[in-house]
C-alpha cells in the first residue's frame, strides 16, 4: 500500500531550526520512502490521496513519560501532595484496578494521544501484557516498562512480569513495541533492587526507565537515607552506564549536571512541564541541561496527574516556564521546543533511528497540522504557530507506522464513544469509598 500526502508545508525537523518546505510526502508500507519531491510515476501509482493544502506534515509528537492507564483516574483526586496523592489515593486505587481496567484505561489514553498527535509513548505501569495490548489494539508506537517498587510483598511476581514483558512483547505490533526496565524511583528502590534492575536491563540490552528528583521531599529522603542527592544515589548504583530515561529530574544541583554530563548520559531527560506545575514540584532546569549537552524530551506524567496528554500544552508549559524562570524570553525558543516533542523524544526513548524526523528510510509516523483555523492566522512564523498558538484538536490526521489512524479527526481504528460509555462505570466502581 502507498500513500501520497500533497501540497504539505513539510516539516522534516532535521535541521536547526523549524522551516516548512512546500511539498509531497510518499509513504510506502511502514516506512516514509520520499520527502519533498515525489516522482511522478509513485504519484501516479499511489493507492491513496491526501490532499494537504493549507496543513503542515510533521514528525507525530513522543512522549517519554506517561502511566496510560491512569486516564481512568483523572480527576478522583486533585490538588494534593505527590507522595499523599500517590500513597492515600492513586495507590489504593490501582490495588483495586483488574487487568481490564489497565486495558480499557490505556485504551482511552491513545484515543486522547492520537487525537492529539502524539504517535509514540513510553509507559510504566502494571498489568503490563493489557498495556501491550492497548497499544497493538490501537495502532500507536510504545515503549513500554514494568513499574518496580520495592516497598511491599509482590517484589519477586513484578521482575517476573518485567521479564516477561521482553519475552512476549519485545517487537509486536509489526515493531511498534520496544520493552525498557523501569525501577520506579531513588525512594521506592534500595540499591540491591535498583542492580537486579540493571542487571535485567542488561541481559536483555535494553534501556532503563526512572522517575528521578521529582520533589524536594525526595531530596531530603534519599540524603537522610543514603547522604547522597538522589542523582547521585543513581550514580553510585551504576545506572549512568546505561541508556537511561530520567523523567521529571527537577531538582538537580550543578553537581548532579556534571554528573550527568560526565557520564556522557545515553537516553536522556523526560520533561514533564505541566505535572510538575500542578504538583507544586518546581520548574526543572532545562536551558542547563541542554547547555551540558544532555538531550531533553517532553512528556505528560500519567493523566491522573496531569490532566491532559496534548503535548502541545507540554510545548507551550516547557517554553513558558524557561523564559519565566530564567527571566528571558529567548530561552527555550520553538524550535528547540518543538525539537524536544520530537526529534529529541525519539533520541531520549532510543529511537532514532526509526522516528523524530521526516526522512525516507523512516517509520512512517506523520501528522498533519490543519493551520486554516483562526488562532493559526496570518501565517508569519509557522515554528511559533505550532509551538505557541496549536493545540491538539488542531491534529487533522495522524497516521503511525504507515497506517492512517486518524482523518479529518475520525478514528479509523477505535470505537470512542464505545469506550468512553465503559470507562465511566468501571472508573466509579474503582475509585468508590477510597
Ligand atoms: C508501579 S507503576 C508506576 C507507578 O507510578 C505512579 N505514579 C504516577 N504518577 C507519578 C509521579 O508523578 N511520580 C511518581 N510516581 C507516579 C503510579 O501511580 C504507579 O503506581
Ligand atoms: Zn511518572
Amino acid at each position: 500500500m502507498s500513500l501520497l500526502i500533497e501540497n504539505a508545508r513539510i516539516v522534516t525537523m532535521t535541521g536547526d531550526t523549524v522551516t516548512p518546505v512546500l511539498g509531497d510526502l510518499l509513504i510506502e508500507g511502514e516506512l516514509i520512502t520520499a520527502v519533498g519531491e515525489v516522482p511522478i510515476e509513485k504519484k501516479i501509482q499511489a493507492d491513496q490521496v491526501i490532499d494537504a493544502t493549507g496543513m503542515i506534515a510533521m514528525p507525530g509528537l513522543v512522549n517519554c513519560h506517561n502511566h496510560a492507564a491512569m486516564s481512568i483516574l483523572r480527576g478522583f483526586s486533585e490538588d494534593l501532595r505527590l507522595m499523599e496523592w500517590l500513597s492515600q489515593k492513586m495507590w489504593p486505587a490501582e490495588a483495586r484496578m483488574t487487568a481490564e481496567d489497565v486495558y480499557l484505561g490505556t485504551l482511552l489514553s491513545t484515543v486522547e494521544m492520537i487525537k492529539s498527535g502524539t504517535t509514540t509513548f513510553a509507559d510504566m505501569y502494571v498489568f503490563t501484557d493489557e498495556v501491550a495490548r492497548a497499544v497493538v489494539d490501537s495502532g500507536m508506537r510504545g515503549v513500554l516498562t514494568r513499574g518496580l517498587i520495592e516497598m511491599d510483598e509482590g517484589r519477586e511476581e513484578r521482575f517476573t512480569e518485567a521479564r516477561s514483558l521482553f519475552e512476549t512483547w519485545s517487537g509486536a505490533g509489526n515493531g511498534r513495541i520496544s520493552v525498557m526496565v523501569g525501577p520506579h524511583g531513588p525512594h521506592t528502590c534500595p540499591p540491591s533492587y535498583l542492580k537486579r534492575a540493571i542487571a535485567l536491563a542488561k541481559e536483555f540490552d535494553a534501556p532503563l526507565h526512572i522517575h528521578l528528583a521529582e520533589t524536594t521531599e525526595e531530596v531530603t529522603l534519599i540524603k537522610q537515607e543514603y547522604g547522597l542527592t538522589p542523582t547521585a544515589y543513581l550514580q553510585e548504583v551504576g545506572l549512568f552506564d546505561h541508556h537511561v530515561v530520567l523523567a521529571h529530574s527537577v531538582h538537580l544541583s550543578a553537581a548532579d549536571i556534571e554528573i550527568l554530563r560526565r557520564a556522557q548520559l545515553r537516553g536522556g531527560i523526560a520533561h514533564n512541564p505541566v505535572s510538575n506545575l500542578k504538583l507544586g514540584c518546581g520548574i526543572a532546569p532545562i536551558v542547563e541541561y541542554m547547555q551540558a549537552g544532555l538531550t531533553v524530551g517532553l512528556g505528560t506524567d500519567g493523566p491522573g496527574s496531569a490532566t491532559t496528554l496534548d503535548l502541545f500544552e507540554e510545548i507551550k508549559a516547557a517554553a513558558w516556564m524557561q523564559k519565566v524562570r530564567t527571566f528571558d524570553p529567548t530561552a527555550l525558543n520553538a524550535s528547540q521546543v518543538l525539537q524536544m516533542a520530537t526529534r529529541e523524544g525519539a533520541k531520549v526513548l532510543a529511537l532514532e533511528d526509526r522516528i523524530g524526523t521526516l526522512e525516507a528510510g523512516k517509520r512512517a509516523d506523520v501528522i498533519l497540522v490543519d493551520l486554516n483555523a483562526a488562532h493559526l492566522r496570518p501565517h508569519h512564523d509557522v515554528s511559533a504557530l505550532l509551538a505557541y498558538s496549536a493545540n491538539g484538536a488542531d491534529v487533522h490526521t495522524t497516521i503511525i507506522n504507515g497506517e492512517i489512524l486518524m482523518r479529518d479527526r475520525k478514528l479509523t481504528k477505535l470505537d470512542e464513544q464505545a469506550l468512553l460509555t465503559e470507562i465511566e462505570t468501571r472508573a466509579k466502581r474503582i475509585v468508590e469509598g477510597i
